[in-house]
């Protein structure tokens, strides 16, 4: 029976031939909770069970109220520290970074099924891992038992081709894509991308598109492994994981990159999506760069690019956010983020940021932003009264120098 890639990972994964709209109960690879979703699996888990089954498989950071904002916060991170310990499960305290880079950059692999008590755990399907998010108590029950239930999603495959324009990158593909299939265009489907554009990219690049998926509705999003994903991942990606050739697909999307200029969402949703040209000129109180879309080091690099030599606008703070130490360290190390404190930037350690109204950098009424993140719902910045637009880290960074959304240098 030929099967997407997605219908190979849950086959294996229950030990049994399944197809999309089939039932999984599958035995998990890999746990991930954060300080926001892991105090309710915890409670929820210490009703059922004693111990987890594996501590070597479940991994808790603490990164979206981090370092503690509140007494709330603080308990809560307190009681974690504590399971862990008790449990032998490994936890990245507070600056480690966000929960997604972490497990991209140390344990997920190809062919993986992986949970996370986070939406946007579909982020590790750019090496080829069936990655999705689920709730607290779906995540009590596989603390407990390493399993867990699924219905095979029907897979819309999207064929990326076209070689993008300067200063146009993943995030405006992404954003384009949200655009075209809309906020539940892919409700429970799992999106394959695919195509030679997408084969170009680095993983981190993919990493900003599987990212985004959810805000599609998507159960997962999942790009094939090959080279890159085995220098990555420093492991090699099984055989059997592949496509194949006469698989089923629900939907197929093609996708011309060439033209595409910078995108941007307009508040209050991914969906609302526009040409730079559309919005541009739109005065901006504050910038964000960070977030597990795109926080990591290329991200930096391509923001600092745009802004060596210059300064940021001094009616904008630009707050700067790394993903993950490791990004942190690298950016140092280059000069990105000299560059960007030098240029006025605040530049912060690494933790999910004012992405979700956490820490800090929140907005006030009547205020603007302009986030390299992925959600621009009302208030998630700050008030209910602050629109948010959301762009790439090029578009970003020029915005930040001008005071208002300004394109890049580009042929657009
Ligand atoms: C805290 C968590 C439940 C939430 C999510 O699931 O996505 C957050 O990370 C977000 O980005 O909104
Ligand atoms: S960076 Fe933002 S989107 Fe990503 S996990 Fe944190 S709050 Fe959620």
């Amino acid at each position: 029976m030929p099967k997407t890639i997605v219908e190979k990972i849950l086959s294996k994964s229950s030990g049994k031939d399944l197809k999309a709209g089939d039932y999984a109960f599958a035995d998990i690879d890999l746990a991930m909770a954060n300080d926001i979703t892991a105090p309710l699996a915890v409670e929820g888990f210490q009703q059922i069970a004693d111990k987890v089954w594996d501590p070597n498989k479940i991994y808790i950071p603490l990164d979206h109220q981090a370092p503690a904002d509140s007494i709330n916060a603080a308990e809560n991170h307190k009681k974690l520290r504590e399971f862990a310990r008790e449990q032998g499960i490994k936890l990245y305290d507070v600056g480690e970074g966000v929960c997604h880079q972490l497990m991209l950059e140390n344990h997920v692999e190809p062919g993986q099924l992986v949970i996370g008590a986070d939406s946007h755990t579909c982020t590790y399907g750019a090496v080829g891992a069936f990655a999705t998010g689920v709730g607290s108590t779906d995540m009590a029950a596989a603390f407990a038992t390493g399993k867990l239930w699924f219905k095979v999603p029907q897979t819309i495959k999207i064929n990326l081709t076209g070689q993008t324009k300067q200063n146009v990158s993943a995030k405006d593909i992404i954003l384009k894509l949200c655009k075209k299939i809309e906020a539940d265009g892919a409700l429970y489907k799992a999106l394959e991308i695919t195509g030679p554009t997408t084969k170009n990219l680095t993983i981190p690049s993919r990493a900003t598109l599987t990212n985004m998926a959810i805000e599609m509705g998507a159960k997962t999003a999942i790009i094939q492994p090959d080279k890159k994903t085995e220098e990555y991942t420093g492991v090699e990606a099984p055989e059997w994981l592949y496509s194949d050739p006469d698989a089923d697909y629900v939907q197929e999307i093609e996708l011309d990159v060439s033209s595409l200029e910078p995108q941007i969402a307009v508040p209050h949703q991914v969906d609302n999506v526009h040409d730079i040209t559309e919005v541009e000129g739109t005065k901006i109180d504050q910038v964000f760069i960070g977030s597990c879309t795109n926080g990591r080091l290329e991200d930096l690099e391509a923001a600092a690019k745009v802004v060596k030599g210059r300064s940021f606008s001094e009616d904008v703070r630009v707050i700067v956010v790394p993903a993950s130490r490791d990004v942190y360290n690298k950016a140092e190390e280059k000069g990105f983020l000299k560059t960007l404190f030098e240029a006025g930037a605040v530049v912060e350690a690494p933790c999910c940021g004012p992405c979700m109204g956490g820490s800090f950098g929140l907005l006030a009424g009547g205020e603007v932003g302009l986030a390299t993140s992925n959600r621009n719902f009302r208030g998630r910045e700050g008030s209910p009264d602050a629109e948010v637009y959301l762009s790439s880290p090029e578009v970003a960074a020029e915005s930040g120098i001008q005071g208002k959304i300004a394109k890049p240098r580009g042929d657009f």
